[in-house]
């Protein structure tokens, strides 16, 4: 569970008050997640999701809310930011979607119907894979731009701050793996790859179903413009892998590879280096891993990933390539 900040009920009707949003009934801390404080707000009106950003500032945040109501505006099914009454000018139609909760940078979002699927099966796969496109295409003519906070160059920074955490044999690996994946983004292949504002976390427990139908995703907070190749393989990393073992899962990854597809068609060198940005996503999500289960924040309640999860995925992906006509 992670409330990193606790909120007040005062503290919580006060905004729900400034934002129109009616009376408050509920504020309750919410369980899992591991970078935001998040509470379910409840008021006479409807039912939100309150976050409190923990890393992230006031002048990386617009990127991340106007990109979710740019999505929910084209269709996209993700919760929708509430903006502050009577702060639209032209230039910004939205309104502030920034608050200030505790001195800290917040936003309130419409709360998503549904649960997420913890064992997907490849129909599961395949909606998550068309839904991904869908983003990708709705995306395009999104104005704003800000890099993938946890790309490469963060990779390269945080390498050398975990690795006295870690045994010789991980070292090895995790050094190798960097100087792979530097490699590889200097090439031309990397440099054709097509690219746009990406989820970059689309893990499954960021989606949302109800009745087997895909009802809306999440936590756009890790998001970023990077290549769309790389937001593909994060989500295969983990829809379509046997989680015990990290091994990649054939049937579920076609199945997320057709619905995908069928939306937009991947590009050839998005068909050359899927194989290696598999590793990237495994490599990006053990790093991160590593960095807050070794530096550790404090928080009233917080349970911090597995790392040696992200290890394993890794090991699998560098010898068990995928095939490249998968
Ligand atoms: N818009 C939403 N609708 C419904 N539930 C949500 C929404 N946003 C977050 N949640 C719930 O809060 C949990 C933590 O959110 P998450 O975004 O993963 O946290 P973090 O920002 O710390 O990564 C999710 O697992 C989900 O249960
Ligand atoms: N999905 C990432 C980290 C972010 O966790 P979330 O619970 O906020 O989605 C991981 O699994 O390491």
């Amino acid at each position: 569970m992670a409330v990193f900040t606790e909120v007040s009920e005062a503290q919580a009707a006060d905004l729900a008050a400034r934002l129109a949003l009616g009376e408050l009934r509920e504020l309750r801390g919410i369980q899992g997640g591991i970078e935001n404080t998040n509470y379910f707000l409840t008021t006479s009106q409807g039912e939100y999701v309150l976050t409190l950003f923990e890393r992230l500032t006031f002048d990386q945040l617009p990127f991340y809310l106007h990109l979710m109501k740019h999505l929910a505006q084209h269709g996209i099914p993700v919760p929708d930011p509430h903006g502050l009454p009577g702060s639209q000018t032209a230039d910004h139609p939205e309104g502030r979607l920034v608050h200030e909760v505790c001195g800290k940078p917040a936003a309130v979002v419409d709360k998503l119907r549904g649960r997420s699927e913890l064992q997907p099966t490849a129909a599961h796969c395949t909606a998550v894979g068309e839904m991904l496109a869908r983003m990708h295409i709705a995306g395009r003519d999104y104005p704003r731009h800000q890099p993938n906070l946890r790309g490469l160059p963060w990779w390269n920074e945080t390498v050398p701050v975990v690795l006295p955490h870690v045994d010789a044999r991980q070292a090895a690996l995790l050094v190798s793996e960097l100087a792979f994946q530097n490699h590889i983004a200097s090439g031309s292949a990397y440099a054709a790859l097509p690219r746009g504002a990406i989820h970059a976390d689309l893990f499954r427990d960021n989606v949302m179903f109800e009745d087997g139908r895909l009802t809306g995703f999440f936590d756009f907070y890790f998001a970023g413009v990077d290549t769309w190749v790389f937001d593909i393989a994060v989500c295969l990393n983990d829809w379509c892998i046997d989680l015990p073992s990290g091994a990649h899962d054939d049937e579920r990854t076609r199945a997320f590879l057709d619905g995908y597809t069928r939306v937009r068609r991947l590009a050839s060198a998005e068909r050359q280096l899927l194989p290696a940005m598999l590793r990237a996503g495994a490599l990006r999500f053990w790093i991160s891993r590593l960095w807050d289960f070794h530096l550790p924040r404090e928080a009233s309640m917080l349970k911090a990933h597995d790392p040696s999860h992200f290890e394993r995925v890794l090991r699998e992906r560098v010898a068990q390539p995928l095939r490249a006509e998968t």
